[in-house]
């Protein structure tokens, strides 16, 4: 679904992932999961093709209408004049198109994805006025709207209770069991050890990337905080060791 090939991502030319190579198969469930500032939320802007690459590539076998991103909620506009209802409806643009006009079973579908997130009689609440779980809620009923393939997404679980990670979590087993494939970043072990198959864990290099078992033992969770510790900020620029030729920003590979 995801090839990363000597991936590396630079701001202002100091690599915030550097020759990432690996591949999340169709249908898996991944946690990606490492110190602060190692580089994850940057792998999932480089998939969805925001960030230019320095180095590297990635192939990605869904088309760019069956990707869905969930970027972190601090990174949500939740000022923009805009209500549960119609903020859910764009989940249906990325596929149909903005000029398909607003039918009742597009509408329908808002409707159902709001019932199983637990949002009805919000609809036409601004998406201003949401606390944070309402919110992420309404994100994720966007996301069952889209029906994606790939769906990334950076701490989905972030300062949520309880009650909404747990139904966040059933959303995600049910597209895992749908054959989606789910990349997740994540801060919570034990929630990741019980939930997720695989994991990949990041120290702006791959430290490990497999079985969440094999992955998340102490000596590999050790070894990424003393590589996230030493890394020095004002270290000398950062030459991508070898000279890239020049790759399109997005490459797809055909279903
Ligand atoms: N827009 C930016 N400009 C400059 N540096 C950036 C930018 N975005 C991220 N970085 C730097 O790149 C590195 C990786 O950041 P990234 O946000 O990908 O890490 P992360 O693993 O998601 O962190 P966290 O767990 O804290 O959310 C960090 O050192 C960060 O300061």
């Amino acid at each position: 679904m995801v090839t990363l090939d000597g991936l590396t991502v630079s701001y202002r030319r100091h690599p915030a992932l550097h020759h990432i190579s690996g591949h999340f198969a169709p249908g898996s469930l991944t946690a990606v999961v490492g110190p602060n500032g190692s580089g994850k939320s940057t792998l999932l802007k480089s998939v969805m093709g925001l960030l230019p690459f320095s180095g590297g590539r990635v192939a990605v076998s869904a088309p760019r209408a069956r990707m869905a991103y969930l970027p972190q909620l601090a990174e949500i506009d939740r000022g923009f004049p805009i209500d549960v209802r119609d903020c859910v409806l764009l989940g249906c643009w990325p596929a149909e198109g903005a000029w398909g006009g607003v039918r009742g079973d597009r509408l329908a579908r808002v409707d159902a994805a709001l019932h199983a997130v637990g949002l009805e009689g919000f609809e036409r609440r601004p998406i201003g006025s949401l606390s944070s779980g309402q919110l992420q809620r309404m994100l994720f009923a966007r996301l069952l709207v889209q029906d994606a393939e790939l769906i990334l997404l950076d701490e989905p679980f972030n300062a949520m209770d309880s009650k909404t990670t747990s139904a966040l979590l059933a959303m995600i087993r049910q597209w895992h069991q749908r054959r989606r494939t789910v990349i997740a970043v994540l801060h919570d072990d034990a929630q990741v050890r019980q939930h997720f198959p695989r994991t990949l864990l990041l120290a702006r290099e791959v430290v490990a990337w497999g079985p969440t078992a094999q992955v998340m033992t102490e000596a590999n969770l050790a070894r990424a905080r003393r590589m996230a510790e030493a890394w020095d900020e004002d270290a000398d620029i950062c030459q991508v060791d070898q000279p890239q030729p020049q790759l399109p920003l997005w490459q797809k590979v055909a279903a």
